[in-house]
């Protein structure tokens, strides 16, 4: 099959359209080709099949004080060696999971007007629909189109569906509760002190921002990306899942194909958290694959410092450590940055990092 030259579509024109429209040809446009990449190719070589860490939530608020050490030290291997991890046994209702999944998928099933009232080139403007990534910078294009709402520290929403707004704010609530019991066990597990988190992130008014990433079916799924290889930027990030799977996460040089357990939480470290651990616990890159048969669905909900934070390792760790990895930055310049560049593996941390001379 030959590649179809570029589609002469306007940059705005989601890809779930496209994808659903009779006149959408079998062989994917050229610029929908994400791995010509040799480093990005999808060899089955390249792929390990190992159990990630679980995270038993439940131990950690309301088991025994020699339980919940058990897990926070569990927690510290996996920030460490993984910078992933399963969470369950968590408080989340099921029934609000399946409600959030459910108006995501109205949203994206509205029409392409009532969908680009959202469009925005502001990178932190509150509510943003779009397609691929930076739509209008892109010149590979990702096959996703995505909804990103900011719910926390200023609750957003859009005004359709009907009902959005109530599970949105129900879903953003209890995972921000979950968010800050986990910051609150990872930060012990640096060995800080707990009070020592509000003076250097101001968790009290944490960014948080919930973003529906929509995956139609693709007829070359062996060509195309959802998502290329990234890290977050904020703190954690807790992904939800449409029970289709296809997150592949970097764990030593080798991509990991993730199958969360029924009811569980994915919980990834994000930049913030590798900057304020000094490095000690790693961002973790991860990328999202397509296929050919089912439309896949996920809900990231990033949670980060205030927008305001200066962020930048605690003296206390670089005492200890001996080294300072990382230069700070506040939070919002990190962010603006970051989503207004091709998403590029860490570049922005990287910028940040400490060189030995
Ligand atoms: O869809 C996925 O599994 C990953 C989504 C993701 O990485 C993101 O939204 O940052
Ligand atoms: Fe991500």
């Amino acid at each position: 099959m030959e590649a179809q030259a570029p589609l002469p579509l306007s940059n705005d024109h989601a890809i779930k359209e496209l994808a659903e429209s009779q006149a959408f040809p079998s062989s994917i446009p050229s610029n929908y080709h994400a791995l010509r990449n040799p480093d990005e190719e999808l060899r089955p070589e390249d792929f390990i099949d190992e159990e990630i860490p679980v995270i038993d939530f439940s131990l950690l608020i309301g088991g025994t004080a020699m339980e919940r050490d058990e897990v926070i030290h569990h927690l510290c291997m996996a920030c460490r060696e993984w910078g992933f991890f399963m969470v369950v046994n968590h408080e989340i209702p099921k029934r609000l999971t399946d409600e959030m999944l459910d108006a995501f998928e109205k949203f994206f099933n509205q029409s392409a007007e009532e969908k680009n009232e959202y469009i925005n080139k502001n990178v932190l403007n509150p509510i943003r629909f779009g397609t691929s990534i930076n739509n209008h910078e892109d010149k590979i294009r990702y096959w996703r189109d995505y909804l990103k709402v900011v719910v926390n520290p200023e609750f957003h929403f859009p005004a359709k569906p009907f009902g959005f707004r109530n599970t949105l704010f129900e879903y953003a609530a209890c995972t921000r509760k979950m968010g800050k019991e986990l910051l609150k066990a990872i930060w012990e597990s640096l060995e800080l002190k707990t009070d020592d988190i509000e003076v250097a992130l101001d968790i009290k008014s944490c960014f948080q921002s919930i973003i529906g990433n929509f995956y139609p079916p693709c007829p070359q799924p062996e060509l195309a990306l959802g998502l290329p290889p990234h890290s977050d930027h904020g703190l954690l990030t807790i992904l939800l899942q449409n029970g289709i799977n296809g997150l592949q996460v970097k764990h030593n040089n080798k991509w990991l194909h993730i199958k969360p357990l029924p009811n569980s939480f994915l919980v990834n470290i994000g930049d913030q958290m590798e900057l304020v651990s000094n490095g000690r616990y790693n961002s973790v890159l991860h990328r999202a694959e397509v296929n050919g048969k089912s439309t896949r669905m996920s809900i990231a909900t990033i949670i980060g410092p205030s927008h305001e934070a200066i962020v930048a390792p605690p003296p206390q760790l670089v005492e200890h450590d001996h080294h300072l990895a990382f230069n700070g930055m506040r939070y919002k310049d990190f962010l603006e940055q970051q989503q207004a560049n091709p998403l590029k593996g860490k570049s922005i941390l990287d910028l940040l990092r400490v060189r030995d001379e």
